[in-house]
């Protein structure tokens, strides 16, 4: 495998789950963009949602996911709203693999549900604004995606095998340690 992988997905896809076990199989660094700009600033992100608003947010992930794809023979999970932006959309779609893990509105929901740690879920109804998130942004996900993975009815196992399968088709004769 060669280039960069980038993850793609709503809150509770399993981008960070997924990519971690990807990145372990490929030897590669595994970089998660919330993670690096709660790093870099020192906070955490509900914190800079409360301090800057969404708007001050995107503009911290959209100068982290620039400086990030032009890495090479990365593993990245992208925050879940990442795709929101034009500029990110094309940074991903040109500098390397990007796998969108799509899974459904209730799936997502009962994964999310007990974890405080997600601002835009933080309203009186939760799975509805979920519901808003997924109309609103599967297009966008899908638009950039080379490789879509339904992620519902199978377990985290199977799914990363699934995920390694179809890179392999995307980039045949290409081994593990290229
Ligand atoms: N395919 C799956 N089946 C069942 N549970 C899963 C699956 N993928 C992830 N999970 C679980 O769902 C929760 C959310 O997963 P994870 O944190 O990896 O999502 P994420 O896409 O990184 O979300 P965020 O955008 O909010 O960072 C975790 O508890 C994880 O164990
Ligand atoms: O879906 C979103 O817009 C977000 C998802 C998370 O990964 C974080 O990037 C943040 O909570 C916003
Ligand atoms: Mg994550």
């Amino acid at each position: 495998m060669t280039g960069n992988i980038f993850l793609v997905g709503l809150m509770g896809a399993g981008k960070t789950t997924v990519g971690k076990l990807i990145a372990r199989h490929f030897s590669r660094p595994f970089v998660d963009s919330d993670h690096e700009i709660e790093k870099r600033t020192g906070v955490n992100i509900p914190l800079i949602f409360e301090l800057e608003g969404e708007a001050g947010f995107r503009i911290r992930e959209t100068a982290v996911i620039e400086e990030l794809t032009r890495q090479n023979n990365i593993v990245l999970a992208t925050g879940g709203g990442a795709i929101l932006s034009q500029r990110n959309r094309d940074n991903l779609r040109n500098n390397g693999t990007v796998i969108y893990l799509r899974a459904k509105v209730e799936d997502l929901w009962q994964r999310t549900r007990h974890d405080k740690n997600r601002p835009l879920l933080q309203t009186s109804d939760p799975q509805a604004k979920m519901k808003e998130l997924f109309v609103q942004r599967d297009p966008l996900y899908s638009e950039i995606a080379d490789i879509i993975v339904d992620t519902g009815s199978q377990s985290v196992h199977a799914l990363v095998h699934q995920i390694e399968e179809r890179l392999k088709q995307l980039n045949p004769g290409a081994s593990k340690t290229d």
